[in-house]
């Protein structure tokens, strides 16, 4: 039964319900794969990598915002400036009377960790607030970055799936090129997969 049903679905079909059901859809994979005696965790993560592309390119990514007061503002001209060509959830706050971050930040990381977002972008005064509190999450690698080189490599070493914003020290243009840099660079995998297989493990 598993055979069949992993066997007739084609990769996209595969990887739009692997995107709705993981753990269902990593159940069944694993059975498949002992079944079957195949090594098939890495075609799995092939196939993943490269739908992941084809995805990118056919479906809107969906992108996960969240600030407190201090970062509202940033994440409006973010929110707009991203709304055409991705799907933004946005998790909050929505004004500037004074808020506690960790309400709006933790359901953005849940979001992000449970797959429902791709990569999520967070603002508050200093950057560092609402980063320390998605790193609390155990799939959250969340990165500080006050310029687009630091977000670049936050995808390229890190694979950083979100990032936090000091909207109270960079100006709104930089906020965006930091934004661009870290939704357009892919991680580099290789040295930097060992060093974040590790990083959970503590
Ligand atoms: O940067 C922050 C957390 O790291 C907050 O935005 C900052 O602490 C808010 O401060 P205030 O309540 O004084 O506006």
């Amino acid at each position: 039964m598993v055979e069949v049903f992993i066997t007739n679905f084609s990769n996209v079909t595969k990887h739009l319900f692997y995107q709705s059901y993981p753990q269902l859809f990593t159940m069944l994979f694993t059975i498949y794969s002992r079944k079957t005696n195949t090594h098939c965790y890495y075609s799995y993560l092939c196939y993943e990598i490269n739908l992941e592309r084809l995805y990118r390119t056919v479906m809107k990514r969906k992108i996960a915002l969240a600030a407190d007061h201090a970062g509202f503002e940033y994440k409006e001209i973010v929110k707009n400036y991203l709304s055409e060509k991705f799907e933004v959830q946005d998790f909050g706050t929505f004004s500037t009377d004074s808020v506690d971050y960790p309400d709006f930040v933790h359901p953005a990381a849940t979001s992000v960790e449970n797959r429902e977002n791709e990569l999520g972008i967070l603002f508050c005064g200093s950057g560092n607030g609402v980063q320390i509190t998605a790193n609390k999450h155990q799939k959250i690698r969340c990165a500080l970055c006050w310029m687009p080189e630091i977000a670049s490599l936050a995808r390229q070493h890190n694979d950083a799936n979100m990032i936090s914003i000091p909207a109270r020290f960079i100006s709104k243009e930089l906020a965006i090129e930091i934004v661009d840099k870290f939704l357009s660079t892919d991680f580099e995998g290789g040295r930097h997969q060992n060093r974040v297989d590790k990083i959970t493990y503590c």
